[in-house]
């Protein structure tokens, strides 16, 4: 939790050419005329994982679906790896999500009536229509959040907590470059949540067959998840400040 745990010294540095993530003075109000933040940066680069905590309400949420290009910022830039999202109009702006972004929502947004393989395969499915591929990873992916020989199951059917975890799986199978999520491990046991939190860092911190390492934002009020971050930072009304 502390910052003398942060990984590589240059990953606080501004607008490397790293970065996944580039933040500047970012501003939002809400309502008639409250302002959630302003000022806020924020930079994230590839193999990094950062948490974010703060009070109920404070507007975590609210940021981490301005990072998506879900919602809009009164001011300020969000950059994905190099793209600006200001710049996009809405059609480019959902192409770049479905291929650079992970997002895991609080309310999940599982699909009930598609089984849960059809589910975990549909941000690869709107790129590629290779169905055994499909299966095949869809099928691992399953098996890493726990959920092996379920893939034939109905969304509808399930728990809370396998929701959660179909929702994860569906995020990190297309390798995106940035992974956003919301209280991954909140309808989690203890254990389930490690298991989860280990994937994530797997998917941040290591490359594999070549495979790109993604940089991870996550909001949360785990203390196990803030264990594994880089960096946690705390969300006030004037930005991002490191937890003390
Ligand atoms: N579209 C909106 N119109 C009005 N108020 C909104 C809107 N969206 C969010 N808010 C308000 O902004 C505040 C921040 O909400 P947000 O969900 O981002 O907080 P949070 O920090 O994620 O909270 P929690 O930890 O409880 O999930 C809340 O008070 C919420 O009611």
């Amino acid at each position: 939790m502390d910052e003398t745990r942060t990984r590589a010294p240059e990953a606080q540095t501004s607008s490397g050419s790293e970065a996944a993530l580039s933040v500047s003075s970012l501003s939002k109000s809400v309502g008639a005329d409250r302002q959630l933040f302003s000022g806020l940066d924020l930079d994230v680069k590839a193999g990094e994982l950062v948490a974010i905590v703060g009070e109920s309400g404070v507007g975590k949420s609210t940021l981490l679906n301005i990072l998506a290009g879900l919602d809009e910022p009164d001011a300020g830039e969000v950059r994905i790896e190099t793209i600006a999202l200001g710049a996009l109009d809405e059609t480019a702006r959902t192409k770049l999500r479905r291929e650079r972004i992970g997002f895991v929502f609080q309310a999940f947004h599982i699909l009930p009536y598609l089984t849960l393989r059809q589910n975990v395969a549909l941000p690869l499915a709107l790129v590629s229509n290779e169905r055994a591929t499909l299966s095949n990873r869809a099928d691992a992916m399953l098996e890493a959040v726990g959920l092996d020989s379920r893939g034939g199951d109905y969304a509808r059917d399930l728990s809370g907590g396998e929701m959660q975890r179909v929702a994860i799986a569906r995020a990190l199978i297309h390798r995106p470059a940035l992974i956003l999520a919301d209280e991954p491990t909140g309808n989690l046991d203890p254990e389930t949540a490690g298991r989860i939190l280990a994937l994530f860092a797997e998917r941040v911190r290591s490359e594999q067959g070549g495979e790109r390492r993604s940089a991870a934002v996550i909001v949360t009020h785990s203390r196990a998840t803030a264990e594994i971050a880089d960096r946690v930072l705390v969300l006030t009304r004037t930005g991002l400040r490191p937890s003390a």
